[in-house]
């Protein structure tokens, strides 16, 4: 979202100012991201509004999933975020936009744009093949003759042969009423909004993207590689976001120290929670592989709700004295470490961003999806685009738990062998990650796909500004 905004403000002209609409916490999380980009820095404003946490059950300064990722707290998140609407509804009313990009998640949005007369532009922090998959598996129900968790099927009425397992499909598509009802609420909004832009390009998804425009009806924008827009410097690519958790230079030293394509970089996101079994599992794979590795370590889940840092006894002394691998607790450099010349693979959980990075960077990959629409994202990797194995998780879950099926090391190990090896498969899903890395560049240069849908989209929304005003003329 920031980098949209970032977006927004570099490429609008003077004509163009951004305002974010954020609770405190997070403001100063994204401050710095703006400050940093003088040419942002003067055409972003920020606008706070403080997070009811009292009201909404949560301790002070728990406003979004990094601090504990739980179900729990992600209710009592969405009930602070409701209770907040009036508030942001009003001073939407007050600074009267003249275009409104909002997360999908805030329906309320539609309504306000509809009275102000001002397009609602949807943002989806996924893909148009995410988009896809889900409006085809609510329209049509393909999991519904399926008897058994396990069995594939096949997503209907999309461009390519899709197939999933009903184990892998996230909970609000089986049905629990209460949500349900909310994401109906979102689809709805959705419908009504002016259009939805997306941090996508198009040769990685064009056909998805015209298939979503064909099945809503609506405008739709490809924007991205948004990453690639905007981080130009280094400060940029190493704290998105996250302050890095260790030296970023001497984690790019010590990758410089290794043969091209030879690392192996796991990183299950910002939000994935593991079993101490599962760690166990990452351990003996990563010791027992050839491969070098940088692995960003997962917390475990302890059954009181704490968190902590867990990993098997000797393991960090054995990897510290054999110069193998670099451990990094808390948050990475991902893009530049991606950048590297010396990372032959990225071990995904599948987030947008993270296959959107790893694209950038000409990365393929091992697909490891946890939970959201992190199993779909994994079929265009593998069953579309196929620059990448998956590691065969089935269980679509919060986070892996002690209940959960294990990955084994074993598997781990020879989805990672399959990547990184010697073999045809390998060689042709580096070409294909590399092709995609260069298309990536293309798009957001000048002429490229992405620069001039943005463009046109920053004509469209001064059309409709013109227009509004010519209306309040006359009238
Ligand atoms: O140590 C870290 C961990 C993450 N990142 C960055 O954080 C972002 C992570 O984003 P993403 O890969 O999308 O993962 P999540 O944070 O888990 O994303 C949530 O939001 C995404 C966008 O809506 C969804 O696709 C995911 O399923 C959902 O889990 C990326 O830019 C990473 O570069 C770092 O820089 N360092």
């Amino acid at each position: 979202m920031v980098d949209i905004a970032r977006l927004f403000a570099a490429a609008g002209g003077r004509d163009i100012r951004v305002t974010i609409l954020t609770t405190t916490t997070n403001a100063r999380r994204i401050s710095s991201a703006i400050d940093r980009d003088s040419l942002s820095g003067r055409r972003i404003s920020l606008l706070t509004l403080a997070f009811p946490f009292k009201e909404a059950g949560l301790p002070e300064g728990c406003e979004n999933l990094l601090s504990a990722p739980t179900p729990e707290i992600n209710f009592k998140l969405f009930h602070g975020i409701e209770l907040l609407q009036p508030e942001m509804i009003d001073l939407v009313r007050t600074h009267r936009p003249d275009c409104l990009v909002t997360d999908y998640l805030y329906p309320w949005s539609a309504d306000v744009s509809a009275e102000l007369g001002i397009p609602r532009l949807a943002f989806s922090g996924s893909g148009f093949f995410n988009l896809c998959i889900a409006d085809s598996i609510e329209a049509n129900n393909p999991h519904a003759q399926i008897s058994s968790e396990s069995e594939e099927f096949v997503v209907p009425g999309i461009p390519n042969r899709v197939t999933l397992t009903r184990s892998q499909l996230p909970d609000i598509v089986k049905g629990e009423a209460k949500l349900s009802r909310f994401f109906d609420k979102l689809k709805q909004a959705e419908r009504r909004s002016y259009g939805v832009i997306v941090n996508t390009f198009h040769y990685l998804e064009a056909e998805y993207a015209d298939h979503y425009r064909r099945v809503t009806g609506l405008k739709a924008w490809q924007l991205g590689p948004v990453s690639l827009f905007i981080n130009r410097n280094f400060d940029d690519k190493i704290n998105r976001g996250g302050k890095s958790d260790v030296n970023a230079e001497n984690c790019l030293n010590w990758l410089d120290s290794m043969k091209p394509n030879s690392v192996l970089y796991i990183c299950l996101g910002s939000l994935t929670r593991f079993s101490k079994a599962q760690i166990s599992e990452i351990s003996r794979a990563l010791e027992e592989s050839s491969h070098p590795f940088i692995w960003v370590l997962a917390k475990i889940l302890k059954p009181n709700g704490k968190e902590q840092w867990w990993l098997p006894e000797g393991f960090e002394n054995r990897v510290k004295q054999s110069g193998k691998g670099l451990i990094i607790r808390g948050w990475a450099p991902q893009m530049a470490i991606l950048e590297h010349a010396s990372i032959g693979g990225f071990v995904t959980h599948c987030g947008w961003n993270s296959i959107m990075e790893g694209v950038c960077a000409g990365v393929p990959m091992v697909t490891w999806p946890i939970f959201a629409e992190q199993f779909y994202n994994e079929k265009l990797v593998t069953q579309v685009m196929k620059f990448g194995v998956s590691v065969g998780n089935e269980v679509w879950s919060v986070w892996a738990t002690e209940e959960l099926p294990l990955i084994r090391g074993e598997r781990l190990r020879s989805a990672v062998e399959v990547v990184m090896g010697g073999g045809v498969e390998a060689a042709e899903m580096r070409r294909k990650a590399v092709e995609l890395g260069k298309e990536a560049k293309r798009a957001v240069g000048e002429g490229g796909t992405s620069s001039d849908e943005l463009k046109g989209l920053l004509e469209e929304i001064r059309g409709c500004k013109s227009k509004r005003r010519g209306v309040e003329h006359v009238a």
